[in-house]
């Protein structure tokens, strides 16, 4: 199951369009609103904004982890709002590479383990060792490597081993969620490189989170989370 390409009028696709959104986390929590967003196919976007400012939960509401109170997200022609839960957890395993922020690797599992959950998750036939070989050469991982446990990784490994999780099946949208914030400047720069190279030739949509604006530059594409969505506070509920 791909992503099928939405057309807009100008005749590029649409990979990612928020609409109306509203999310919450409580009853008694601000609430998120995002009136409309789009992100045309093969774009590569730098959202940056504070800590707090909802970075994260507009990437968890984006790959379908968390559902809106309301509004709906398409991802290329499939309305996520639409599929049943288990439906979207497929739709995310087959389409979606994530990185999170805490890298979200299972620690006593090895690293082939844990990649071969992606491919196992998404249902493809990829052969995860072929697939790899040139993967690890441009994240310079060692081949034995794969047979580490992920709880004996350095920070900078288990972040590698991130990326290519998130892009063992060739998702058409790669969603990354501040990667370098435990590396100092030169382990960060070496990343940055590291992605943008492995990402050249692909086709891949990409949303970059980040509060760090030193990352800017290795984006054509940047905008802040206040521009397309604005926490409120319902006034009637906070008014006793
Ligand atoms: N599970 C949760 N329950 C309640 N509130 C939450 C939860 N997760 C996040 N929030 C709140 O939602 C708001 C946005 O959080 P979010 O993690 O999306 O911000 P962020 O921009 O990614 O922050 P950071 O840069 O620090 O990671 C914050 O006010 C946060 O306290």
């Amino acid at each position: 199951m791909s992503i099928a390409k939405l057309q807009q009028a100008d005749n590029q696709a649409i990979a990612v369009k928020l609409s109306d959104i509203t999310y919450r986390y409580a009853n008694t929590a601000p609430t998120l609103y995002c009136e409309n967003w789009q992100v045309k196919t093969s774009e590569r976007i730098f959202l940056h904004g504070d800590s707090g400012s909802g970075k994260s939960t507009i990437l968890s509401l984006l790959s379908g982890i968390t559902k809106p109170n309301s509004g709906s997200i398409d991802i290329g022609t499939s309305n996520l709002s639409k599929l049943s839960a288990s439906q979207v957890d497929k739709f995310r395993a087959c389409n979606i590479g994530i990185v999170f922020q805490q890298f979200n690797l299972i620690p006593y599992l090895s690293v082939i383990k844990n990649i071969e959950l992606a491919v196992y998750f998404a249902k493809t036939s990829v052969n995860v060792r072929d697939s790899l070989a040139p993967m690890l050469d441009s994240v310079k991982l060692p081949t034995d490597i794969l047979n580490k446990q992920v709880a004996q990784l350095s920070v900078g490994q288990k972040q590698r081993v991130a990326i290519l999780r998130a892009l063992i099946n060739s998702p058409d949208l790669l969603l990354i969620d501040e990667p370098t914030s435990a590396l100092d400047a030169n382990a960060r720069d070496g990343f940055m490189q590291m992605l943008m190279s492995m990402e050249q030739t692909r086709d891949t949509t990409m949303i970059f989170v980040s509060h760090d604006q030193s990352l800017r530059q290795y984006f054509t594409q940047h905008i802040a989370v206040s521009d397309i969505c604005q926490w409120r506070t319902n006034s009637k509920e906070s008014a006793c």
